[in-house]
């Protein structure tokens, strides 16, 4: 998928930050595709059509059955924050403005390179969650929180790495943090594939403001409320969400 022609059509087609080619940039060994609303069959659809005109039923029937069982995991991870938080009476409200997406991620060596490489880097999501299956094969790293050291997230058979991104990190008045991490490609790793489910804002109401249960005095709030797409579009001209609307 990562090689088709089509992939243009995709990225001048699609405006929105969530769905088309995602952060392709010149310089960095990989490919990355978006896929807004997996969980929909005709999105599905469409987007697999636009890839593989002659057809792609394995494909389609894969994110169908793969994007069900993230879905409940991810609402489950959801859930299980607002609990530890006591905003069990947020959750429906909650999920209802989640949406979800889907994004298909290619490394591969870059030949002038000396055998370490970052091959995606250093960032925070902007997602609220994100669950990344490595498929065995290692790369991720995940800075701890005081920037001395890089964490490396080894792929463990039958799991899956979940990192909290900046909608939360804004959503929970900083009680949940979003991990800086990236991915590197270290020797003799020649090619990497890796998926990432995550759960955005949804489209139509993308106001992004922590509850007032989490703002006191001893916690004054970190983040003006703003809107989720329009960070998305300007993130790299900031470089934080801090930058962009820290109180
Ligand atoms: O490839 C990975 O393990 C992580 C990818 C990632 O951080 C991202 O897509 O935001
Ligand atoms: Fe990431």
């Amino acid at each position: 998928m990562f090689t088709k022609p089509a992939v243009r059509v995709l990225s001048d087609e699609r405006q929105l930050a969530t769905h088309g080619v995602w952060f392709m940039r010149a310089g960095l060994p990989f490919v990355a595709l978006q896929l807004a609303r997996p969980n929909c069959v005709d999105v599905v659809q469409e987007y697999a059509d636009i890839l593989w005109p002659e057809g792609n039923d394995f494909f389609c029937n894969t994110v169908k059955k793969y994007a069900g069982q993230m879905e409940e995991l991810i609402q489950m991870i959801h859930r299980m924050i607002l609990e530890s938080l006591g905003l069990e009476n947020h959750y429906d409200s909650h999920t209802k403005s989640l949406v979800n997406s889907m994004r298909f991620l290619k490394y591969y060596k870059d030949s002038s390179d000396n055998g370490s490489s970052i091959a995606l880097s250093s960032h925070q999501d902007s997602t609220f969650i994100s669950i990344v299956c490595q498929h065995n094969v290692e790369g991720l790293e995940v800075q701890t929180l005081d920037g001395d050291e890089w964490i490396h997230a080894t792929p463990v058979a039958n799991s899956f790495t979940v990192l909290a991104g900046e909608a939360f990190m804004a959503w929970t008045n900083g009680r949940i943090r979003a991990p800086i991490h990236q991915v590197k490609l270290t020797e003799p790793i020649e090619k990497r594939y890796a998926v990432v489910f995550s759960t955005t804002p949804s489209f139509a109401n993308d106001m992004i403001n922590a509850p007032e249960e989490l703002v006191d005095a001893q916690n004054p709030l970190l983040f003006k409320p703003f809107k989720y797409y329009d960070y998305v579009n300007v993130k790299e001209d900031y470089g934080s969400l801090k930058a962009y609307c820290g109180a």
